[in-house]
């Protein structure tokens, strides 16, 4: 019986005694190595913040105190601790544990969103509501310093900075976010870290306590520390110097790979759409001085790494801070450069306001490549990226595209680099990016896949849905229903060739990877309408829901986004109206 065996919550975490925590720290190592090398996840940040998650158990009691960990991909230690070890076997499987804390596993599980640099926020409101309810629970928030280069957090800072709220700030400081953490604050943070804080104390400055640098690996330290800043009943910053990947020497000397390390099993193999796109922008590069790309914080996961490597003058990490990379793109395209801001789907959410208004509005040629776009996977709800495709099309002058395979995500992106009248995006999804689909022949922007002498229907196959749609429609031939298949490549605005194909139809059925609000079937659906035409429109597409993780293949199959799902949906829909 291991000492981790015994452990079924915080309580038996503080019973232990201090000559034991040593022991706890590497079986808890040894069970994360052996369960993530196996199911995938983050094993690098989880390794580096064992004894600190051990510590933050013993100072506090979840969950009477309220741990918030930000961005929540550190938190596996903290499920080991509140008795979830023995369910590790089913990490971001369909159905079993999340990767990041999940209300519905644990009472101990508050924030569930994977976004970064929002624990902050949160530790101010609640620490607002247990004052005004005159509760004497305490907040501890778990922050990572790549999670502070996020503007959000320093919002929360200036406002905790000025109240006497019992708030803790554990800083998890590793001095990296995938890479080393960018800018002043990752330089100040490093002089913090070495002791050498010659410009002062930022922390300090703005009226927070601050206790540190503390050895985030030495559990004796750490509980020090904590024990004090809990007494402070003022907010307080507790700066822990931890490693990533600490303890494996593979996750230590290669510490971005092993931010997220793909599951033994591997990943599903082939060229990915990220692979697409690196090549292709690097060759962009080659041809066009003026085009300049931009990252928050994800140059290699967003697969800028070759650009990098050729134009290192021409690409910008920002820090994970998107609505800063927007606001800066569209500098830069003020002043005569091409930015293509790379960022995941589900993160440009964070950045509306500034695409709308900072770039749109100025009707700038800013180009944002938006990967991990539609069902992404195990990394679940806040990962998904499912709103982009809906909320974009409402950008005016915004142009949106959906390559259906490699050879239109080049063509694509070189049509966007050369618009030079406002912005554009593309999408795809975190897939293997499959062969090309050749077109039968291009109606407008649209390119037609397959057409039939007397079709019953039409197809309308955005993005990656291509593949699905075609082997649908060979299936419905096989039963006596031919429809037409047409991949619109650009989605908004509305192109009136499509518009005029579809109203040549009496059925159409928009086959999309988003939320079925704001996707293409219904702003077609309204275009037809105003015409008058008697077509009717279906969209297929993703509930306006949040999804929980699992495999991009469960999901879209368990959605009917497959082809037999699609068939079975024209079927039905079809006979619905007959
Ligand atoms: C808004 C946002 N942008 C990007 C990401 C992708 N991301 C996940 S973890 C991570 C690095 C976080 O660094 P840090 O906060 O220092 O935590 P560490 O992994 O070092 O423990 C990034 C950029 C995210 N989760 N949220
Ligand atoms: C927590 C976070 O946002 C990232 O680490 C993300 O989990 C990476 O996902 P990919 O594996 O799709 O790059
Ligand atoms: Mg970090």
């Amino acid at each position: 019986m291991t000492l981790l065996d015994a452990i079924t919550g915080p309580g038996d975490v503080r019973a232990l005694p201090s000559s034991a925590l040593p022991v706890l720290a590497g079986e808890i190592r040894r069970f994360l190595i052996e369960q993530v090398s196996r199911a995938g996840g983050h094993l690098g940040p989880n390794l580096g913040a064992v004894e600190l998650t051990i510590a933050v158990h013993r100072v506090f009691d979840s969950p009477h105190d309220v741990l918030l960990f930000d961005t929540g991909h550190q938190a596996y230690v903290h499920k080991v601790l509140t008795g979830r070890a023995a369910e590790f076997e089913t990490l971001r499987r369909a159905g079993g544990l999340s990767g990041y804390p999940s209300a519905a596993e644990s009472p101990h599980d508050v924030i569930e969103n994977s976004h970064a640099s929002t624990a902050l926020s949160y530790a101010d409101g609640v620490a607002k509501a247990l004052r005004l309810k005159g509760s004497a629970r305490r907040v501890v928030a778990i922050v990572g310093d790549g999670a502070l280069t996020g503007g959000m957090a320093w919002e929360a800072l200036n406002n905790l900075a000025s109240t006497e709220h019992p708030v803790v700030i554990v800083l998890n400081d590793n001095g990296r976010s995938y890479a080393p953490t960018v800018g002043g604050l990752g330089a100040h943070l490093g002089a913090l870290r070495s002791g050498r804080a010659e410009p002062g104390n930022l922390f300090q400055d703005l009226g927070l306590a601050y206790l540190g640098p503390v050895d985030g690996h030495d559990p004796a330290d750490l509980e020090c520390a904590l024990t004090e800043a809990a007494a402070l009943g003022r907010p307080v910053v507790v700066h822990c110097v931890t490693r990533k990947g600490k303890g494996y020497p593979p996750a230590e000397q290669d510490q971005a790979d092993h931010h997220h390390a793909v599951s033994a099993t591997g990943s599903n193999g082939g060229r990915t759409w990220t692979d697409v796109f690196g090549a292709e922008i690097a060759a962009i590069g080659e041809d066009r001085s003026d085009v300049v790309c931009l990252t928050a914080a994800m140059q290699g996961p967003t697969g800028l790494d070759a650009f990098a490597e050729r134009f290192p003058q021409r690409v910008f990490d920002v820090g994970i801070a998107e609505q800063h990379a927007v606001t800066s793109a569209a500098g830069l395209a003020m002043a005569g450069l091409h930015p293509v801001v790379a960022v995941y789907a589900t993160f440009i959410s964070r950045a509306f306001d500034q695409v709308l208004l900072d770039v749109a509005l100025h009707r700038l040629p800013v180009t944002f490549v938006l990967d991990r776009a539609g069902v992404t996977g195990p990394d679940g709800p806040s990962h998904h990226g499912m709103w982009d495709a809906s909320v974009l099309p409402v950008v005016p002058g915004l142009r949106l595209a959906a390559p259906r395979d490699p050879a239109r995500l080049r063509e694509l992106l070189r049509e966007a680099v050369a618009v030079s009248d406002g912005p554009t995006a593309l999408r795809y999804p975190k897939a293997a990016a499959g062969a090309d689909i050749p077109a039968v022949r291009r109606i407008g922007r649209c390119d037609v896949l397959r057409e039939e002498p007397d079709p019953v229907g039409l197809l309308i196959a955005v993005g990656p849905m291509a593949k699905a749609c075609l082997e649908a429609a060979e299936e419905l031939a096989g039963h006596g229903v031919p429809v037409d298949v047409v991949d619109p490549r650009w989605t908004a605005p509305l192109d009136p060739a499509l518009v005029k194909l579809a109203a040549a139809h009496q059925f159409v059925l928009a086959v999309e990877d988003t939320t079925a609000t704001g996707a293409l079937g219904g702003r077609l659906a309204q275009a037809l309408a105003v015409l008058g035409a008697p077509t009717r429109v279906g969209t297929f597409a993703l509930p306006a829901s949040f999804l929980p993780h699992g495999s991009r293949a469960e999901i879209l199959r368990a959605h009917g986004l497959d082809a037999a799902g699609i068939t079975t949906t024209v079927l039905k829909r079809l006979k619905e109206h007959s």
